[in-house]
């Protein structure tokens, strides 16, 4: 495995709002984003406690026996991909990846306009009652969602946009998803499979060699913090290196909207999972408004603009998440 130094950014100034900071993190992202799509970011003002709670609470839920997770099932009781998938239920390159997660994204009751008119991907997500759980997960989101806005805010900078430009354009919230991810270790996998997916359509699709397969993520930004090492990432060359897990620092990438947005100067990078130890992730994606359009802004050069037609991003998001999750009822 090649080594590949992706570059640690500090954005303690950028996030106290620091012009020359600011400015100096800005174009340090900006130019990650351009080689690598990966940066790391340290001095990054989450407190620990927000952090741990968070690990503490997932390992919490993980830890329950598999017909009590099953409780929160996606595919047994969410419309709009929120809760419990077992290991082996969602996919990634066409195969079944080997971990179990929880999904969170913007919480809409059931009396919400938008839930009653049927609109995909909006509805309530599904909470254990594990005490402190869900105040520690959303104290989380909300910290995440900060963070996002500063990272978007320094991109911004980068391209030479208004600094609000991305923060305008999500009309000031973000279509967030959050996942707390548990990758067994391999030779667990197979004695948790009970509650898999045994029919329907992921029942037919073969195990991945990858812990989790080669994939590209939907949004602007995701940030990823985990406890152990596992992710890889595939440089413009088409080698896959080790992006280790760095203490005190999350690792970020960018998603395929932001890449859409620059007209392919930043790039979405392939990335994948592959551990042998039991392992726990946080992915934060930050993500546009459910009605954002995106489509390259005035300033990109070097393309021609019918490749790039106006996209939202709900739509684009909702096509993505049924193929990773078939087997979930949306309608
Ligand atoms: O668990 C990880 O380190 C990465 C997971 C990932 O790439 C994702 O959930 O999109
Ligand atoms: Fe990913």
């Amino acid at each position: 495995m090649r080594e590949h130094i992706i570059p640690v950014v500090d954005v303690g100034l950028l996030r106290d709002r620091d012009p020359l900071g600011s400015r100096e993190a800005a174009r340090q992202i900006g130019q990650a984003c351009k080689d690598i799509g990966f940066f790391y970011v340290r001095n990054h003002g989450i407190a620990d406690g927000v952090i741990s709670d968070t690990f503490r609470q997932a390992e919490a839920f993980f830890s329950l026996p598999l017909a009590e997770k099953m409780k929160f099932s996606m595919e047994r009781h969410s419309r709009c991909f929120r809760g419990y998938a077992p290991v082996l239920s969602e996919l990634a390159d066409g195969k079944r990846n080997s971990y179990e997660l929880m999904e969170f994204s913007v919480e809409f009751d059931d009396e919400h306009p938008d839930v009653v008119a049927g609109k995909p991907m909006h509805g309530p997500n599904l909470w254990p009652s594990l005490p402190g759980y869900r105040a520690a997960i959303m104290r989380y989101v909300a910290s995440m969602n900060e963070l996002g806005f500063d990272l978007m805010r320094g991109i911004a900078m980068s391209l030479s946009l208004p600094e609000d430009f991305f923060y305008d354009a999500f009309n000031e919230r973000s279509f967030w998803q959050f996942r707390t991810t548990h990758y067994p270790e391999p030779k667990s996998v197979r004695q948790m499979a009970e509650y898999a997916p045994q029919s329907g359509p992921v029942s037919e699709i073969e195990i991945g060699d990858y812990s989790c397969g080669a994939h590209t993520d939907y949004g602007c930004l995701t940030i990823l913090l985990a406890n152990n090492p596992g992710l890889q990432v595939r440089n413009r060359d088409g080698e896959w290196f080790d992006a280790p897990a760095i203490p005190g620092a999350y690792i970020c990438n960018i998603g395929d909207m932001l890449q859409y947005w620059t007209g392919n100067l930043f790039v979405a990078t392939l990335h994948r999972v592959l551990t042998n130890q039991s392992r726990i992730s946080l992915p934060f994606f930050f993500q546009p408004d459910y009605e954002t359009v995106v489509q390259p802004f005035g300033g990109v050069t070097d393309i021609r603009l019918e490749d790039f037609p106006p996209l939202k991003y709900g739509p684009y998001a909702f096509e993505k998440y049924k193929g990773i999750y078939p087997n979930c009822c949306v309608a």
